[in-house]
């Protein structure tokens, strides 16, 4: 186990949604599994009046999302855990109080034995991350002279091309690239990180992975939720900028990249920018509204029971026209992909949780077999990022009798199957590299840049003419009845029903 420096983790936005149900049982299980160092602590920062002890309480002793831990961990493993834990109130604005903050870190890291390394966590509204930078800076806690000084700033990372140019700008004023980390949680999963692996550990993929024998790719993420109490941040994201713009463009520069020379961090993320820049940016309205299409769940009855549709959640426009499902059909331009179209799609308030990408294989030049259904003879690969994490591939064999009948048969691995199967939760992964100065599962400032460009015409284009290509979807469907036509030439969408489910080829329409 890699050795955690002795370290203070400075968290803004302590009162939070994001501290309570993801940061802190992260960091207690970074604890729990001897992760940290013993001379480390916590200190969390907000606008909030309250005294340690209350913080303790609140975030740790009496959280609901620690409660499972609490009832069964035996109470002076919790104290201990809170002992770590401290509290500094900021004021209303984030604006003054520095000299307070600067001055009881530097107690804390006298008390703790911190070795002068900091770690600032910006879990505050994205409005604040610049001003809390230069308050940093100004109140000398930036310069790395007696320990390192390291920023992670949470999604969304700007707006459009342009806010994140203007923050990635202003981040630099005060920190050096190598000292921010810019969070996106989906990089911390580990079937995430697999792609990687899969690809450039075995021989038997890589010669595959291109334009000669691969005909399409396909990506799936899918939540049954709907924008739950996120309305008001929601409502001025949409699905684009809330999933596409960063988890699913990390996922897909992950499988168009080519094979870095190590797995040094900036090796890799060299790697990854290349792929994004090779994206084909849609130039014109007319091939945006041909590749791309969007939804919004709307007010259904399931069971006799009416279901809220996006525009009654709280804090949305009751008039939104927010997109909630989004799917996308791009290229990528550069020698292994030419060609290969990529489908894309997110969305909310669906039948079921699942993230996954599928490569369709393409079939035999020469058919000397007839399949017994023609959507299913292509060979398929599917990584499962989520929730059954794992991998399947699809081939066709033969069925038994007479003739020369063929079928889709499976091969599957399930993560959960593996001996050594403690999959850290991504937070925690995350947090974990930070502590350890990895950089290679946080995002670059040319690759955020990078992931804007391609997004940003269509989110123009989608600002512009909010009624094209719009469609209601109801509760609990795969998006709008016409999303199938974005990938006609395709069989359909997938099916992703379980892992092993024998899909039908097509998409279930509302
Ligand atoms: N919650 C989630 O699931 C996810 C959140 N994120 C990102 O994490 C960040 C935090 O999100 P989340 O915890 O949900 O947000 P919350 O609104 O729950 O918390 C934000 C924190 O910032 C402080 N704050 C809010 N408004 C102001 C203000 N005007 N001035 C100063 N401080 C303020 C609040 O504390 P106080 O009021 O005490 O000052 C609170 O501690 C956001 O950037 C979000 O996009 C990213 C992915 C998922
Ligand atoms: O960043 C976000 O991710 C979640 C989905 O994350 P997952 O790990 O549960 O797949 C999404 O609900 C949220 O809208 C988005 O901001």
């Amino acid at each position: 186990m890699k050795k955690t420096p002795n370290q203070m983790l400075i968290i803004f936005g302590a009162s939070g949604d994001l501290t309570s149900r993801k940061l802190i049982p992260a960091i207690y299980n970074l604890f729990k599994g001897g992760h940290l160092s013993k001379n480390f602590c916590v200190l969390g920062v907000s606008r909030s009046n309250m005294t340690d002890e209350e913080f303790r309480t609140k975030a740790i002793l009496e959280s609901p999302f620690l409660q499972k831990e609490n009832s069964k961990e035996d109470p002076q493993t919790m104290q201990a855990f809170a002992e770590q834990f401290h509290y500094q109130d900021l004021g209303s604005d984030y604006d003054h109080s520095y000299d307070l903050l600067a001055n009881r870190i530097a107690s804390l890291n006298e008390q703790h034995g911190t070795s002068g390394n900091y770690i600032f966590y910006l879990s505050t509204p994205p409005s604040l991350y610049e001003v809390i930078a230069k308050n940093l800076s100004e109140a000398g806690l930036s310069k790395e002279k007696d320990g390192f000084r390291r920023l992670i700033v949470e999604k969304p990372f700007g707006y459009d091309l342009e806010s994140a140019k203007t923050l990635n700008d202003a981040l630099h004023h005060y920190f050096d690239e190598k000292q921010v980390y810019r969070i996106d949680h989906y990089l911390g999963k580990e079937t995430v990180q697999n792609l990687l692996v899969t690809r450039f550990s075995n021989s038997i993929f890589e010669p595959l992975w291109n334009r000669r024998y691969i005909h399409h790719v396909e990506i799936t993420n899918a939540e049954t939720v709907g924008v739950e109490k996120r309305g008001g941040y929601y409502d001025k994201s949409g699905a684009l900028r809330d999933m596409f713009q960063s988890h699913l463009l990390q996922i897909v520069s992950l499988l168009v990249m080519e094979p870095p020379i190590s797995s040094d961090a900036e090796e890799i993320r060299d790697e990854k920018v290349k792929a994004l820049k090779s994206l084909r940016i849609m130039k014109s309205e007319e091939e945006i509204v041909k590749n791309t299409l969007r939804g919004q769940y709307v007010k259904t009855e399931i069971d006799g029971k009416t279901v809220k549709g996006y525009r009654e959640e709280e804090g949305v426009n009751p008039e939104s026209t927010t997109e909630t499902y989004a799917a996308i059909k791009f290229f990528v331009d550069n020698w292994r992909w030419k060609g290969v179209p990529f489908y894309v799609r997110t969305g909310k308030a669906m039948p079921t949780k699942v993230t996954e990408a599928v490569i369709h294989f393409k079939t035999p030049h020469h058919e000397v077999f007839m399949s017994q259904d023609a959507y299913r003879k292509d060979n398929k690969l599917i990584i499962r990022i989520q929730p059954d994490e794992g991998i399947l591939i699809k081939f066709g064999v033969k069925v038994p009798g007479l003739g020369f009948h063929v079928e889709q048969a499976n091969m599957e691995f399930y993560y959960s199957d593996l001996e050594s199967a403690q999959v850290m939760d991504a937070y925690e992964r995350l947090l974990l590299d930070a502590m350890q100065g990895d950089t290679t599962l946080y995002a670059r400032a040319d690759e955020v840049e990078a992931a804007w460009r391609f997004v940003d015409p269509i989110l123009k284009c989608w600002e512009n003419n909010p009624a094209v290509n719009t469609y209601g979807y109801s509760v609990g469907t795969w998006g709008p009845r016409n999303s199938d036509e974005l990938i006609e030439d395709s069989f359909g969408w997938r099916n992703p029903g379980d892992l092993l489910t024998d899909e039908t080829g097509f998409c279930i329409l509302c």
